[in-house]
């Protein structure tokens, strides 16, 4: 009746309740109850539990007055099992299954004695009243029950909503309530399709009465007319993720880049592999590249190269775990110049052993060229796009790989080349518009469900990978500047380097190459390998010192400036710098203020 009288409303129709004497009340009141006593089944479960004990002991005590002393038995038996095997029944905490237990205790003593004495017998009647309502205060206030009937009431109504959605037919199969909002499998309509309840999500979200951007719909694999509705009440990236650490000492093993909205890990394998980061600026591309560099440093059989022509303000502070970074569009062209050559000498290697993939290892590392602001090394160096484009398109198999970050890969943007088809992993933070969603993550990504324009808050995005084919959002771990100072301390001694293979005289040997870039490495001194080891990871330590020394101003920098950008100790900063001007790399230009050497101070 009230389904009628709502229908009349939506039709601007008024119902009007007509009273004749023909009408049953008694019937109407009938339903009323029944209908009441249906819709709150779960809060009048305590009750229903203590109308049953009465039942029970009144038919124990007159029809089998010896049974009390068997009731002891299956209680103490039901207590047990619900102990033991509560898990399977739903009582997945221990407080739950505790309470079950104690509700089966009380419920055998008091039948125990109900059934010997009867269930009038004072005091009994008012034990059962007092204990039954004190027993169900915990169940009252039970959060998980609670949502759940909720939940049950809210998807009740879903053939209303489906009609008002225009999907009428689809139907709720099961629903499970979690601790982030809940989830339900849908069963489509005939001829009905995923793709178009994804386009009715904002109606979705309306008819079900939650916020804006609570609800997700995801495919499921193996029916094409089912679908999970996946609605977020309590949004678990509500705040920022401290990262845990690196989760992975090999590039063989999978990297956790956040979590998912359901609180689970974001994994992701960089093994020959090429990723592409884009959003817009402050979506928290750099943040996303950190919680890749945090862990591709962690790794023995990796070794980073880095171009940032933001004048190496996002990888400097990574520079001590990063064999070479190139600031500037000409040593960009070099180092991915050096970076194809090690390609093709890997490439080599491989054919000659018979092999097709390359497995990275400690004594053969895997190249991983970390490039920021990838458009502007397209832009400012269109030499170094044929060198991208080379490692893109051959650089997998032989373990040369490319991390590139980007606010729009358009093909401008990226220089014309190929290399965005060529990337297997994709991460897009927040777009402005939706095509460029499907600019980072793929054509038909949009339409998909991958709407990276919504994403509300930096750090949150969407990634598209061997593994990742459904959209689910994602939040990436945030690395502070403290966080990626430590780490980029800790895991400098194990920083590795790789020597690209000789090359012909003309071309050797870059001017203004830091003098410990790759080429000007070889040490043919006769040096203990230890003794060596230590000479390199103290001037690997000085690499932070040298790139500031480099970006400073004519008139040299600060030692306060010097001391904000590299992070150094006050003493540990004067040490090195004199250890620089001892080496005849740098030079102090005036009280307290230095700069790199210039040309042919080099005394080394
Ligand atoms: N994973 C994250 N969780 C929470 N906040 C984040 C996260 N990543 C970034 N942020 C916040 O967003 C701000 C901008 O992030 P970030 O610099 O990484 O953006 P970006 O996309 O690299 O921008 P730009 O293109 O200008 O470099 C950061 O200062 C940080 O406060």
């Amino acid at each position: 009746m009230r389904r009628t009288a709502r229908r009349m409303r939506r039709a601007g129709v008024n119902p009007v309740m007509y009273v004749d004497d023909d009408i049953d009340f008694g019937g109407i009141a009938f339903s009323a109850i029944v209908h009441f006593l249906w819709r709150y089944r779960s809060e009048l479960a305590p009750i229903w539990v203590m109308v049953s004990c009465e039942a029970l002991a009144l038919a124990l005590h007159l029809q089998y007055p010896d049974s009390w002393t068997r009731v002891p038995v299956v209680s103490a038996v039901l207590t047990l099992a619900i102990l033991l095997g509560g898990r399977w029944l739903g009582l997945r905490l221990a407080l739950e299954r505790a309470y079950g237990a104690l509700i089966s205790v009380s419920v055998g003593v008091w039948l125990t004695f109900a059934a010997k004495l009867g269930p009038g017998k004072p005091p009994l009647p008012a034990f059962l009243l007092i204990a039954g309502l004190v027993l169900a205060i915990p169940w009252w206030v039970h959060r998980r029950r609670r949502a759940r009937v909720r939940v049950e009431r809210t998807l009740a109504a879903w053939p209303e909503i489906s009609s008002a959605i225009e999907m009428v037919g689809s139907r709720v199969q099961s629903a499970i309530v979690d601790p982030w909002g809940y989830r339900a499998r849908i069963k489509l309509a005939r001829g009905h399709t995923v793709e178009q309840a994804i386009a009715k999500t904002a109606e979705i979200e309306s008819a079900l009465g939650t916020r804006r951007g609570a609800v997700r719909i995801l495919p499921v694999a193996e029916k094409a007319n089912r679908m999970d509705l996946r609605v977020i009440e309590n949004d678990p990236h509500a705040n920022s993720l401290v990262w845990p650490g690196p989760s992975i000492t090999s590039i063989k093993d999978q990297i956790e880049l956040g979590l998912f909205e359901d609180g689970s890990p974001i994994l992701v394998s960089l093994l020959r592999r090429h990723a592409l980061v884009g959003g817009i600026a402050g979506s928290g591309k750099s943040g996303g590249l950190n919680a890749i560099i945090g862990n591709l440093s962690a790794c023995e059989d990796v070794v980073l190269w880095g171009i940032d022509l933001k004048r190496g303000m996002e990888l400097m502070p990574w520079a001590s775990c990063f064999d070479r970074i190139a600031t500037d569009a000409r040593e960009a062209e070099l180092l991915l110049n050096d970076a194809v050559r090690i390609l093709d000498h890997k490439a080599e290697l491989l054919a000659k052993r018979g092999e097709r993939l390359a497995v990275p290892s400690r004594e053969e590392p895997a190249l991983i060229v970390v490039i920021d602001e990838f458009a502007e090394l397209a832009e400012e160096s269109p030499n170094s796009v044929a060198g991208t484009d080379s490692i893109a398109r051959r650089g997998r198999a032989p373990g040369t790989q490319l991390v590139l970050a980007t606010q729009r890969p358009s093909q401008s943007a990226m220089g014309g080349s190929s290399v965005r088809s060529q990337m297997d992993i994709r991460l897009c933070f927040r777009v402005r518009e939706k095509r460029d969603a499907d600019l980072t993550l793929g054509a038909g990504m949009h339409k998909a469900g991958w709407h990276a324009d919504r994403l509300d808050a930096p750090g949150k995005f969407f990634i598209s990978a061997p593994g990742h084919d459904y959209p689910r959002r994602g939040r990436a771990y945030l690395l502070s500047d403290e966080i990626v100072q430590q780490t980029a301390s800790a895991h400098s001694a194990g920083m590795r380097t790789i020597q690209p293979p000789p090359q012909p005289a003309a071309t050797a040997n870059p001017d203004g190459e830091l003098s410990d870039g790759p080429s000007k490495d070889v040490d043919r001194s006769p040096v203990s390998s230890g003794e060596k080891q230590a000479r390199g990871a103290h001037r690997r330590s000085q690499r932070p010192l040298e790139l500031c020394l480099r970006d400073a101003p004519a008139d040299g920098a600060s030692i306060s400036d010097l001391l904000r950008m590299t992070g150094m100790g006050r003493t540990t900063l004067h040490n090195h710098l004199k250890a620089l001007e001892r080496a005849g790399r740098a030079r102090r230009v005036g009280r307290g203020r230095w700069a790199p050497a210039r040309q042919g101070d080099d005394c080394g």
